[in-house]
């Protein structure tokens, strides 16, 4: 009986919507063509018993690690015998969802050897890695230093007799530590080393080391390696194997220096090439794009399961004859639907920054290096405010699911513990919004010496008026006006970076100054950050949107983004005269009236997401909102509902209570 009532809940749910849903999922999945590969890949996957997920949580560590060498290979096996396209395995290996060794593999060594070979070496390396006859990593942070990658220790000194680098590892704290895939998988890694020739030290460079032998997988002599451990959560994010690398004295030819950015000749003279050295970060920014891209999946899957289960719970209440369902709770709406705003607003900022990285790579290959801080600072910046955001709304979208929320068949338990390190990898999210608000000083103080602003700062052109315009809200309507809101981020961003260069101006060392003034440089560096989402949001309005009704659902959604911001920073806009507080109150009005136009669009709005039910992976979200049953029976699929009677009753919970019964008949 409760059963069939909750599959009722969203059947009828779905019938609400008020517009074409086909529509919205292509623009989701951003095209016809990528919607039609990823429904592909998804139901693939979810078809194939190897790809299995359910019981990662109760594996241990061993059977967990080898089964993902098992779906890894599977998957491997299944892009060969279907010759996937890259796009399609790419698109496989996403729903398969499960961090491994080859997420470093194809992520990041082989990026990093395009980015930073030479022809040649690109020739000679790449066609052995995309054919997996190698396994590679990303060797970069140490035991003593992640963010500071100036501060690395790892030697790589030249033998010019010999023609070779010596790789070592001069202390303990310049163990490699952390790189994915190094633990077990990889027989090769990109190891970041300082260049030692002649006795001068010339700074960072990547060096491709083989580690393992490709025989009997046996690390090679001087090579000493393993896993760091276990890491945050049960199954989660231990399918990867985080290792540790010393080097002992380890020798490599010269031309395993990875030389686009500098070279260094037989007779061991380093050559700074023409591009800027900055290039050697070069893999860090394509895979920051990346995890912007990856942020709005992770969201929008919690905001599913979280969306689905408000409409299946009742509680309390009177809804023709039965108990409210959660979802009609303005709070629920309120915590809910900005996340389900903010989803959206990831996705479309993330296909903008997608473009954004191909144009600078095309102009990087062209020579033309000026958008390249620019580029920098937009994905250092996004990668920091999407991962945190998402972060935190797993958190929030748990409970939003009340106590069932915190079990592992929710999905959401373990979708944190995967999740958050994104706040940390690939730059702290603090040091990356340092990085923001270093690149929006530079950018006022050349203000004056005719160095215009480009792309995402050119709003900084219209200072003077950004500094004293007021905001053209005089009644409710106005705040649903794009313009209106577009202006009032800008002024709001560009009077807390103007406020922050001034007090950073009396300071007679700047670098004393951006210690002191760290906390409000983050605030700075936050509110660029999100004026660039909300502007991206406005302009994807501004395409053509086809299917009835899908432009209107996108315009609420874009203005609970930006308002549900606004009232978030709501400081941020009253202490630099952006807003009034009645300006405020009336943002606060539309925002609850379009909740109410968002409420019985939500089931429609998250079913656009197109997930399956294995990829969701939660009983609390499933499409049919079957969840009662479907708990029980997850519940009960547990070792420990194995025996009726656990294992340690007759050692420790009988002689306990036998216990108990004596000392109450005394
Ligand atoms: C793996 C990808 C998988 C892909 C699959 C797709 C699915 C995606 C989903 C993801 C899910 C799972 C995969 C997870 C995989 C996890 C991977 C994690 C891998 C890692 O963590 S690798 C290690 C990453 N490490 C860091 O990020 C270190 C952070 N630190 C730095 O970046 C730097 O040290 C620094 C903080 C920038 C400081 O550097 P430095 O002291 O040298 O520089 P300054 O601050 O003095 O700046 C000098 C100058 O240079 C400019 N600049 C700095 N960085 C860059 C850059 N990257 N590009 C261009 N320019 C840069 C800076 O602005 C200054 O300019 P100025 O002089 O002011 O003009
Ligand atoms: C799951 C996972 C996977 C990883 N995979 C890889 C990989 O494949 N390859 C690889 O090379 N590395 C990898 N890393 C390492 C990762 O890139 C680093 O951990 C990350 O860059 C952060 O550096 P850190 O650990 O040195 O942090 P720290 O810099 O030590 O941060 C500690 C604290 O200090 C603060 N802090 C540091 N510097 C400043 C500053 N200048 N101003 C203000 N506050 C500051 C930070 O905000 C943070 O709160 C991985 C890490 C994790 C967690």
């Amino acid at each position: 009986m409760e059963a069939e009532a909750a599959v009722d809940y969203l059947v009828d749910e779905r019938s609400k919507a008020q517009f074409d849903i086909d529509a919205m999922k292509i623009i989701w999945a951003g095209g016809k063509h990528e919607f039609e590969v990823s429904d592909r890949m998804a139901r693939l996957v979810a078809s194939d018993p190897v790809f299995r997920k359910d019981n990662r949580a109760i594996l241990d560590r061993k059977e967990l690690f080898k089964n993902t060498l098992r779906k890894a290979a599977h998957a491997w096996k299944r892009i060969i015998e279907l010759r996937l396209s890259e796009q399609e395995a790419s698109k496989l290996r996403f729903f398969v969802d499960e961090p491994a060794y080859t997420d470093l593999h194809w992520g990041m060594f082989i990026p990093v050897i395009k980015g930073q070979g030479t022809e040649e070496q690109r020739k000679k390396w790449l066609p052995m890695a995309y054919r997996m006859q190698i396994i590679g990593c990303y060797a970069q942070t140490e035991l003593g230093h992640g963010s500071n990658v100036q501060g690395l220790e790892t030697t790589a000194t030249f033998d010019p007799e010999l023609d070779e680098f010596v790789i070592h590892s001069p202390t303990l704290t310049s163990s490699k530590w952390w790189p994915g895939g190094l633990g077990r998988a990889s027989t090769h890694a990109v190891v970041f080393a300082r260049l030692i020739t002649d006795g001068k030290d010339h700074g960072i460079n990547g060096f491709i080391v083989q580690l393992r032998s490709l025989d009997d997988h046996l690390p090679l002599p001087g090579i000493i390696i393993g896993d760091i451990g276990m890491k945050f959560g049960n199954g989660a994010y231990n399918t990867m194997d985080n290792g540790f690398l010393r080097f002992d004295h380890v020798r490599i030819p010269r031309d395993q220096m990875l030389m686009r950015v500098k070279q260094v000749t037989r007779e061991g003279k380093v050559v700074q090439s023409d591009v800027p050295w900055q290039l050697l970060y070069g893999t860090m920014v394509y895979v920051r794009q990346t995890i912007v891209a990856d942020a709005s999946c992770a969201l929008s899957r919690a905001v599913c399961i979280a969306t689905r289960y408000s409409a299946v719970r009742r509680q309390f209440g009177s809804q023709n004859g039965h108990e409210t369902q959660v979802i009609d709770y303005r709070t629920q709406q309120s915590r809910l639907f900005p996340l389900l705003a903010s989803a959206y607003a990831f996705r479309f900022v993330g296909e903008w920054l997608k473009w954004l990285y191909m144009d600078v790579t095309q102009r990087l290959q062209a020579r033309d290096f000026s958008t390249l801080p620019e580029a920098h600072a937009c994905t250092a910046g996004l990668k920091s405010l999407t991962t945190s955001v998402t972060a935190d709304a797993i958190e929030e979208c748990r409970k939003l699911c009340g106590g069932h929320g915190y079990l592992c068949s929710s999905g959401l338990p373990e979708l944190f513990a995967v999740y958050v390190p994104a706040c940390t990898y690939e730059g702290d999210n603090i040091v990356l919004l340092l990085q923001v608000a270093r690149f929006l000083m530079k950018t006022v103080s050349q203000l004056g010496s005719g160095e215009r602003p480009v792309g995402t700062t050119t709003y900084l052109l219209r200072l003077e008026h950004l500094l004293q315009c007021p905001c053209d809200v005089q009644g409710a309507e106005d705040w649903l006006k794009p313009d209106v809101v577009v202006q009032l981020f800008e002024a709001r961003s560009a009077r807390m970076t103007v406020a922050c260069a001034k007090s950073l101006s009396k300071f007679s060392k700047p670098e004393d100054g951006f210690m002191d003034l760290s906390a409000d440089l983050v605030s700075v560096a936050t509110a660029h950050c999100q004026l660039i989402v909300v502007s991206k949001f406005v302009e994807k309005l501004q395409q053509d949107i086809p299917g009835e009704g899908v432009k209107q659902q996108l315009e609420a959604l874009c203005s609970i983004y930006a308002l549900s911001l606004l009232k978030k920073h709501l400081g941020d806009f009253l202490s630099t005269s952006c807003i009034t507080s009645k300006q405020a109150s009336l943002a606060n009005d539309v925002l609850r009236s379009l909740y109410s136009q968002v409420r019985p669009n939500a089931i429609a709005l998250v079913d656009a997401f197109n997930y399956t039910d294995h990829f969701l992976g939660s009983v609390l979200g499933r499409y049919d909102g079957n969840v009662y049953p479907k708990l029980y029976e997850e519940a009960l699929k547990d070792p420990l509902n194995e025996s009726v009677v656990p294992d340690g009753y007759h050692e420790y919970l009988q002689p306990v209570l036998k216990q108990r019964l004596r000392t109450a008949r005394l």
